[in-house]
């Protein structure tokens, strides 16, 4: 991949100035160096005899650290081991994922962050973020006053009620703000100063966690309706008030919530919903390599949806976006796509749809020539047979929906049907890529929610593209920070999802994946946080004069995971 501007110009290392001394200063996740501080430092700031006398580095950290994580014999062990690090020495912590992402990313993000949410109450320890309980509802504004809040920039709020595919896991939900915002500073060089991850604690549904005599949330069933609603308004306003200019990032909210909150904030203040808007832009880019691939038009393609909820609509939105730019009208794009959600095909006049589901449904006349098995409930296998669908997309949290049959039947009207199986974590993937290998005799492209293998075919390793949204937050977030937007529009959104396209390998060999791999993840990031801050600054969103500036702090900005000489400000 071809190095950005911004990726040649890391800022220099600054100098660090505390007043934390001795055992403080240790137990800072932000400050601690652990075995790097240099003789003077352990002179000046009292850290003779709280630390081994050897003077190590970075390196010899990394190393040791690096043996120690290979040591644990699970993946679960592997997170905890890695969020003790990270709420022990964040530098050392940054330093070790960025010199691998991808053998790390699947142990601090998905899949593993979903057992992480899971068995949350096991291995809760240390503060990290902020739990916002129903009970304290009062107290928003106190709790967020704090000094140590003063440098926060950004948000990534989540109410735990659909931890990826996982649903309901009430406060254990935390460890998805928490990961999110890992990746916000690994992969795009946030500043984890800036970042504050936020769990509501409005209750749990999850009976299982209810009966848990360990569960540390907030032991009751989930507020819903009017009082939920003045709680997350308690909660923005407050947000607002204490940082004018702040990004917040909606996560995991159900179904409903997701979409209803994006709309009712989206032009008070600076925010996107990642579940929405990431997982959008992420899809769009793996379709238009597909297209890339396929040499099928945009406007050719046939597209399909199995599940069409927050995240399958508004995949379906910035597809169509794309399929208008192609060419087509508002009414014929409308016409390539095919949802189909718990009963069926949605079908006009389908009671309980939600307006934006509605837009997609088919009428009735539309199937005239469709051969279907059961007329009142129009099966995604019927819609792959008569729609012969170019492109499938899975976000039904449906483990193994993508059957033989439906895969077999998509492969005998297109040459390479593009199929995305995005559902998370591992467990709830709609298909395995070997096997959409296997029935496809290795025609498929594929694009999956959680990392996978490769896939032996004709003893060449084959890569499969990781349709994750931490292809697209973590650079969104830079843009939208280093360009100080002040709101987050559809178009910035289609700007990330076309700089990822861009630098999709099929644009040079239509046998590669289709998006790049993920050890390119923080170079990605940089790239789409460039198309991001200038499509603010074209619209007028951005608070930097130009392009000019909109570039200078963006390459200024960015945070490096190494330690920098320290001084003693005076008390
Ligand atoms: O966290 C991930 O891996 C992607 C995502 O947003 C979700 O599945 O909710
Ligand atoms: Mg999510």
């Amino acid at each position: 991949m071809n190095s950005s501007s911004a990726v040649e110009n890391f800022p220099k290392a600054a100098v660090v100035e505390t007043r934390l001394s001795g055992y403080d200063l240790l137990l800072h996740p932000g400050l601690n160096k652990g075995t790097a501080f240099t003789e003077e430092e352990r002179d000046t700031f009292a850290l003779h005899g709280l630390l081994p006398p050897h003077l190590g580095t970075l390196e010899d950290q990394l190393e040791r650290r690096m043996k120690a994580f290979d040591n644990q014999t699970s993946s679960f062990e592997r997170y905890n081991f890695m969020r003790d690090l990270q709420d022990s020495n964040e530098t050392l912590f940054y330093a070790l994922i960025t010199r691998n992402v991808e053998k790390f990313l699947p142990i601090v993000y998905t899949p593993t962050v979903g057992e992480g949410c899971q068995r949350f109450s096991e291995t809760w320890l240390k503060p990290r973020g902020l739990f916002i309980s129903y009970p304290n509802k009062n107290r928003i504004n106190q709790m967020l006053a704090d000094a140590r809040y003063d440098k926060v920039r950004c948000i990534v709020v989540s109410d735990g009620e659909r931890i990826l595919g996982l649903g309901d896991q009430g406060a254990g939900g935390m460890g998805i703000p928490i990961g999110k915002m890992a990746l916000y500073t690994a992969l795009a060089g946030v500043h984890p100063e800036h970042c504050l991850p936020v769990l509501l604690d409005v209750g749990t549904d999850n009976e299982e966690r209810l009966k848990d005599p360990i569960y540390i949330g907030w032991r009751n069933k989930r507020v819903r309706g009017r009082e939920y609603d003045d709680f997350v308004e308690a909660f923005v306003s407050a947000v607002k008030s204490r940082w004018p200019h702040i990004l917040l990032q909606w996560e995991d909210f159900a179904g409903s919530n997701a979409s209803r909150l994006l709309e009712r904030y989206r032009d008070q203040l600076c925010t996107f919903n990642d579940d929405i808007q990431g997982t959008a832009a992420v899809a769009t880019a793996t379709v238009l390599g597909a297209v890339t691939a396929t040499g099928i038009p945009m406007k050719e393609q046939r597209i399909g949806f199995l599940g069409f909820g927050s995240a399958g609509i508004g995949i379906a939105n910035l597809l169509l976006a794309a399929m208008k730019e192609s060419g087509l009208s508002d009414e014929e794009a409308h016409k390539q796509f095919y949802a189909v959600d718990r009963y069926g095909l949605i079908l006009e006049g389908q009671t309980g749809l939600r307006p934006d589901q509605a837009r997609y449904a088919k009428k009735k006349s539309d199937l005239k020539e469709w051969t279907l098995s059961n007329p009142e409930q129009v099966s995604l296998e019927d819609v792959v047979r008569n729609a012969k669908l170019t492109v499938l997309i899975g976000v039904s949290s449906q483990a193994g929906a993508f059957t033989e049959k439906i895969v077999r039947e998509m492969a005998k009207h297109t040459d390479r049907p593009a199929i995305f199986p995005l559902s998370n974590p591992t467990s709830k993937s709609e298909a395995a890529p070997a096997d959409l290998m296997k029935w496809t005799n290795g025609r498929a492209l594929i694009g999956t929610g959680s990392p996978f293998p490769p896939a032996m075919i004709d003893g060449k390793a084959v890569e499969f593209a990781q349709t994750n949204n931490s292809y697209i937050f973590p650079g969104l977030a830079l843009g939208i920070l280093t360009s100080r937007a002040k709101r987050v529009s559809d178009s910035m959104i289609m700007a990330a999802a076309k700089a990822l396209a861009a630098l999709s390998p099929t644009q040079k060999n239509k046998e590669a994946s289709l998006l790049p791999p993920i050890a390119d993840s923080r170079q990605v990031g940089l790239k789409v946080a460039e198309a991001v801050g200038k499509q603010a600054v074209a619209e007028g969103l951005s608070g930097v004069s130009n392009e000019k500036s909109f570039e200078r702090e963006l390459r200024e900005y960015v945070w490096e995971p190494v330690y920098v000489p320290y001084v003693r400000l005076g008390d």
